[in-house]
């Protein structure tokens, strides 16, 4: 039996498709779309505070709008980042400057509380809030909980695993994929460097990327898996630049459990983000560069290179301390959501994949841009 076919059998789908969670762009009608035509539906809920009261319920309610036959056939998403300390005044100084030069206003009259809080707490921040975890093993058990930019410990792992959970993370390198084989998580999300949003490295340190594309990570990881026995114990997903169904296939022939796709799916109806944006450079066939940039949100993220994109790059120092991720990114939705700020530069980020360009926009539901990814199979 292939490993796609056992997958399915094990998760309950028809086709061993994910659709990727995408934060902030994502929506749980796009999942439940997906979930409802034979794929596995991802919600993303890394911007849920579960520190506080207020994120249990935030996610029963996700969960109450999920609106499929078997609510367990979904994969929540958490990010497992290093803990966020804090912000310095230097840090909030450094923004104020770099975005008053890029977008020539004065965006100095602002309130700090609000721009300068934290907006992505980790898991690790929560790991042991009982009533989120008993909610998630003995009431919702998902089919899967999957890992962005690090791993929970080995004893929430195994507690997830023996409620039935699948336990996935994504690696970008084989020096990932090594920990997380020994670590014995279910499965491994093999993120390539052609992927949207924000790459999933957990090995943080500088110059250490090798940059490997979604195949080339993927042969590595599967060599390692063989060399060590784990071929049968842990399944490889691919993800970054799928976007057609020979490209499904091809990775399905080459023993990937399942592709995880993000971008292909960015002009669905149930889509928020990027939508008209993507549309717009598709139609003027402006197939402007993608570029991997952490001045936005204090990690890398693939999107696309605008002026606004280049006016960050041109006026940072990267001596220049900015504040860390979950607080950067908040500051700068914060001020993408403020109505009085005036300037000309459109300052939205626009995350995709490289292969954005092979969108086809004759696919208006995603009905069919689902049935275009499974038709080879
Ligand atoms: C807009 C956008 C947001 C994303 N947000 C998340 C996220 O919240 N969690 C996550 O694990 N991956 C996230 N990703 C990465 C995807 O899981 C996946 O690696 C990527 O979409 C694959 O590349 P592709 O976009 O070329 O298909 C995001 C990707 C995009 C395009």
């Amino acid at each position: 039996m292939s490993k796609s076919v056992g997958f399915c059998k094990r998760l309950g789908l028809k086709y061993p498709i994910i659709q990727a969670p995408m934060a902030g762009t994502s929506t749980v009608e796009l999942a439940t779309e997906i979930t409802n035509n034979g794929g596995l539906g991802s919600l993303p809920i890394s911007t849920i505070n579960f520190t506080q009261s207020q994120g249990l319920i935030q996610l029963k309610s996700l969960i109450e709008k999920y609106n499929v036959l078997n609510k367990s056939i979904t994969n929540l998403n958490f990010f497992c980042h290093e803990i966020v300390e804090g912000v310095t005044p230097t840090q909030i100084k450094n923004w104020f400057e770099l975005y008053s030069k890029v977008l020539n206003v004065n965006v100095g009259d602002v309130s700090e509380d609000e721009y300068f809080k934290n907006g992505n707490i980790s898991f690790k921040e929560y790991e042991h809030n009982e009533e989120l975890i008993d909610y998630l093993t003995k009431e919702l058990k998902p089919a899967v909980i999957s890992f962005h930019f690090g791993y929970p410990s080995k004893e929430t792992i195994l507690k997830f695993q023996a409620a039935g959970i699948q336990i996935w993370v994504t690696s970008t390198s084989l020096q990932e994929t090594e920990i997380l084989g020994k670590l014995g998580v279910d499965g491994i999300v093999c993120q390539g460097f052609e992927a949207g949003g924000h790459r999933g490295n957990f090995i943080t340190s500088k110059d250490f990327d090798e940059n490997l594309s979604t195949l080339a990570l993927f042969l590595k990881s599967k060599q390692y898996l063989h060399q060590h026995d784990l071929h049968d114990k842990i399944d490889l997903i691919p993800t970054g630049g799928i976007m057609d169904s020979k490209t499904v296939k091809f990775y399905l022939d080459s023993d990937a459990s399942a592709v995880q796709v993000g971008t292909v799916f960015l002009t669905s109806p149930e889509i928020t983000n990027n939508k008209s944006y993507l549309k717009s450079l598709l139609q003027s066939h402006d197939y402007k560069p993608t570029i991997l940039i952490d001045i936005v949100s204090g990690k890398r993220a693939r999107a696309i290179q605008t002026d606004f994109i280049k006016g960050l790059i041109k006026y940072n120092h990267p001596s220049d301390d900015l504040p860390p991720y979950g607080i950067l990114y908040n500051a700068y939705r914060t001020l993408k959501s403020n109505k009085t700020l005036s300037t000309s530069l459109d300052i939205g980020f626009y995350l995709m994949g490289q292969n954005y360009f092979q969108t086809d926009l004759t696919l208006t539901s995603t009905k069919d841009i689902f049935q275009s990814l499974v038709k080879d199979l």
